[in-house]
């Protein structure tokens, strides 16, 4: 009988909240006039979630990413990120992907992945060993040495994710990171992300315009409306993981993905 009451309260237990974002509200250009980006928006992502956001171009979804990762300010609202305020980029804390990679040309791999510690003046050696093991996490072990221009664009954006993960940060936020990539490496990338993500159970905020993508991806799925992004819905995606590429051709994949595409083909 204890054994079970036992159970029951470990079920119990809550989670904890990686990111709170309450009444958030962002408008470009002062109050007066301005473009308003972002109206009223209210999220709650527990640790070690995969929340993917998903709206029209121009809602609001990289301003918010921004926010998040304290790279702009909010012009109302409130951000918790651990339960304490982001109000300027906090890489221990917030890691961050873009669409891009933006590596430094003239660095290596390696260097490119240890630039953040470097910055924190992190010793020598420390650094190369963190760097060398986020780099064979993402798959790259033996390409430490090449520069950005003798890897592929899957290739570099494995580095991105490298040396966002590098300080070890408990948030991950990804910028449509695979957007500029082929789709069977995006494919691929996807896949890979999943792997790196049930390894190191970071709590995960994506950005994509990919319906696919963000229902293969994800625990939960934000819908933003058209600008003024607000969120329209929230969809959980109960579907099993790990996720195999064969999910996508049933039954509960295209109901989810046509839910998502419902309700943005909605927003003005
Ligand atoms: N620095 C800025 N100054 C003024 N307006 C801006 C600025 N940055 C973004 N905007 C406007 O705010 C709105 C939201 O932009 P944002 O880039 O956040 O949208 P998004 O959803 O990420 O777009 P996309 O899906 O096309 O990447 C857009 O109308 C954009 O033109």
């Amino acid at each position: 009988m204890q054994h079970v009451a036992n159970v029951t309260q470990l079920k119990e237990v809550p989670k904890r909240t990686a990111i709170s974002v309450e009444n958030l509200s962002h408008v470009y250009g002062g109050n007066d006039g301005g473009v308003p980006a972002l109206e009223d928006v209210s999220i709650n992502v527990e640790e070690g979630r995969f929340v993917v956001i998903v709206g029209p171009s121009g809602c609001g979804k990289t301003s918010l990413l921004m926010m998040l990762a304290g790279l702009r300010h909010q012009t109302r609202g409130k951000i918790l990120c651990a339960g304490k305020p982001i109000a300027e980029p906090d890489p221990e804390r917030v890691g961050v992907v873009f669409q891009e990679a933006s590596l430094f040309p003239w660095l290596t791999a390696l260097d490119n992945v240890e630039f953040p510690l470097s910055l924190r003046g992190a010793p020598r050696e420390e650094r190369r060993q963190r760097a060398e093991a986020m780099l064979k996490l993402v798959g790259l072990e033996g390409f430490g040495a090449r520069y950005p221009h003798e890897l592929s664009g899957g290739m570099k954006q494995r580095v991105s994710i490298a040396r966002g993960l590098v300080q070890d940060p408990p948030v991950l936020l990804m910028d449509e990171p695979f957007a500029a990539l082929d789709e069977q490496t995006r494919m691929t990338m996807g896949h890979e992300l999943l792997r790196i993500w049930s390894t190191t159970r970071k709590t995960v905020v994506f950005i994509t315009h990919s319906l696919t993508e963000a229902v293969y991806l994800a625990d939960e799925v934000l819908v933003m409306s058209a600008r003024p992004g607000k969120i329209i819905d929230r969809i959980e995606v109960d579907l099993p993981r790990p996720r195999t590429y064969e999910m996508m051709a049933t039954d509960t994949f295209g109901r989810l993905r046509d839910r998502i595409w419902q309700q943005i083909r909605k927003t003005p």
